[in-house]
């Protein structure tokens, strides 16, 4: 579990997060939607310690993220998996070496153990045959895999997600998506998704958290989100025709079985 307690960020004065409090649950997908600017990477930032917060407090279950000695700061990183825009990979290394790299950063483990640590993992994400590729010879939704193995390959008790989908086609959107709920159950992370895409919003947004201007604006589940009598996050999630038709279907269906129970 990872609680955010009334969080301001300030740059030059200017205050970009403007007092949010939020709790994500572990084993659950916690996604933050917003517009481009609404503060969502300086969020992740501030959770990730990349920015100190100007006042506020992240906890990671009980302890203040900010307040760890280096050593406790170093295991804490240790625990969390991340998962970058453009998958961030290492081009001069293969599958199997972006994979082991951070076991070889943190693990205490023979080299045995960590090949076979990264022989489950590559299983896992589908990828044992791409294993001696090199990032630039393999798809967009393959180096998104890939960086989802190394992301879990500590066993991470955290998992943060920046843009996941970003670059990749409908369908590879929906199989990564996939494989990150099913992961977030398997391995009980408290995982944390910044996202545009709509359609993760409403199949796998087990809470999902709505910033405005810096403000969070409204939160709560895929279910809820339909029903939510909130005028900018409808105008938000649903500002495409074709979302708006399916709620305003979604809403029907909701209503007419409210009225036959
Ligand atoms: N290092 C920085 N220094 C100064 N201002 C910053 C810095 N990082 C972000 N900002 C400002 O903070 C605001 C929020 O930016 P942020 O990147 O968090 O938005 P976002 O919601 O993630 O947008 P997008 O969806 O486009 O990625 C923006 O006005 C941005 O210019």
């Amino acid at each position: 579990m990872i609680t955010a307690s009334n969080i301001t960020k300030s740059f030059d004065g200017v205050q970009v997060l403007k007092g949010i409090s939020v709790t994500f649950e572990k084993g659950k997908t916690n996604l933050i939607i917003g517009q481009s600017g609404s503060g969502k990477t300086v969020f992740l930032k501030c959770m990730l310690g990349l920015f100190e917060p100007t006042t506020g407090e992240i906890l990671y279950e009980r302890t203040n993220a900010s307040k760890l000695t280096t050593s406790d700061r170093q295991k804490l990183r240790s625990e969390i998996g991340t998962v970058f825009q453009g998958s961030a990979l290492f081009d001069s290394m293969t599958v199997e070496q972006n994979v082991k790299f951070p076991l070889e950063m943190f693990a205490n483990m023979t080299e045995k153990q960590m090949r076979d640590r990264v022989d489950e993992v590559l299983e896992r994400v589908n990828l044992t045959n791409a294993r001696k590729k090199y990032p630039s010879e393999i798809s967009g939704g393959m180096q998104k895999r890939v960086a989802i193995a190394r992301a879990i390959v500590n066993n991470p008790k955290y998992l943060f997600c920046d843009e996941p989908n970003s670059g990749l086609d409908p369908q590879t959107s929906q199989l990564i998506d996939k494989l990150i709920h099913e992961i977030t159950q398997e391995y009980n992370t408290t995982t944390i998704i910044n996202t545009h895409d709509m359609n993760s919003v409403l199949e796998i947004g087990e809470k999902i958290v709505y910033l405005k201007n810096g403000y969070k604006e409204w939160e709560g589940d895929k279910n809820s989100i339909i029903v939510a009598e909130n005028k900018p996050l409808q105008d938000f999630v649903f500002s495409s025709p074709i979302f708006k038709k399916a709620r305003e279907a979604m809403l029907y269906e909701i209503n007419n079985f409210k009225n036959k129970n």
